[in-house]
């Protein structure tokens, strides 16, 4: 069953094309994968789906009763925000923005507990965001994102800037977590993601190709514009000879 659909989507930023007759459905229970170049559009059709960017044309169709949540990059989160959190994570169960005199209800705080200990970051409930590593940070970020209780959760490079172990744990978690919601994750990390989500779709505009993981290399060619060479850990692929606009290389 279908969540969403992206209909021939395309949005300019002024003379930037960042997304050019971009069709994709997202259905239910997938763990969806987007990879791409720099600049490739992925973060803008993160927001498409939010409804943060209107196209320029085309449009996303949300099935009736879908909840969308978003994780940021934790790196453009500010820490330096004097929050503990069990604030930031009751911040997923405002409904309509912050009113100076909210008190959050019993329900939303024991639901806040219930994430914390499913994610196992309840010892952090009252430390200082500024006090956590990345990893940690970007878990209370994702326990945020679940606060809103979302069938769907997008997440914008989860894992950026994360040491391996980290990373390993974050995808494990999503893994669990997609047990019950949809879970569409950007990503650099090509080889690492591969192995944990079910399907790949690879964006540079254009969408070049939305299908199983086991994706040709002639496919992820032409979605980076030039010859790569994947590496299952570290970097997420290597180019291996330059590319030439006329694609005589
Ligand atoms: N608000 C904006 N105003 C003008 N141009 C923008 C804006 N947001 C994005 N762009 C441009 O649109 C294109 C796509 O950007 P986007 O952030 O969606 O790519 P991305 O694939 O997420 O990139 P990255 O992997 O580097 O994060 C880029 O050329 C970018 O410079």
């Amino acid at each position: 069953m279908c969540q969403v659909e992206v209909k021939n989507v395309s949005v300019h930023y002024g003379n930037v094309c960042a997304l050019n007759g971009v069709n994709l459905k997202i259905k239910k229970g997938d763990f969806l994968g987007i990879i791409g170049p720099n600049g490739g559009g992925k973060t803008t059709l993160l927001k498409v789906i939010l409804g943060l960017t209107k196209p320029s044309s085309g449009k996303v169709i949300k099935k009736n009763g879908t909840t969308i949540s978003y994780v940021p990059q934790f790196s453009s989160f500010s820490r330096g925000f004097p929050i503990k959190v069990l604030d930031v994570i009751l911040m997923g169960r405002l409904k309509k923005g912050i009113n100076f005199f909210h008190r959050y209800s019993k329900e939303d705080i024991e639901k806040a507990d219930y994430i914390m200990e499913k994610l196992q970051i309840s010892k952090f409930r009252d430390r200082q965001i500024g006090q956590l590593s990345g990893g940690q940070l970007q878990k209370v970020l994702i326990a945020r994102a679940l606060a809103v209780e979302p069938n769907i959760l997008l997440l914008d490079e989860p894992t950026a800037s994360l040491d391996t172990n980290s990373k390993t744990e974050i995808y494990q978690l999503l893994k669990s977590i997609n047990k019950d919601v949809t879970v569409v994750l950007v990503s650099h990390d090509i080889g690492t993601i591969s192995s944990y989500v079910k399907s790949i779709a690879c964006i540079n505009q254009s969408l070049f190709y939305h299908g199983k993981t086991e994706l040709s290399r002639e496919s992820i060619e032409k979605t980076y514009g030039c010859p790569i060479d994947l590496v299952a850990h570290g970097f997420p692929h290597r180019v291996l000879r330059k590319h030439e606009e006329n694609g005589n290389d």
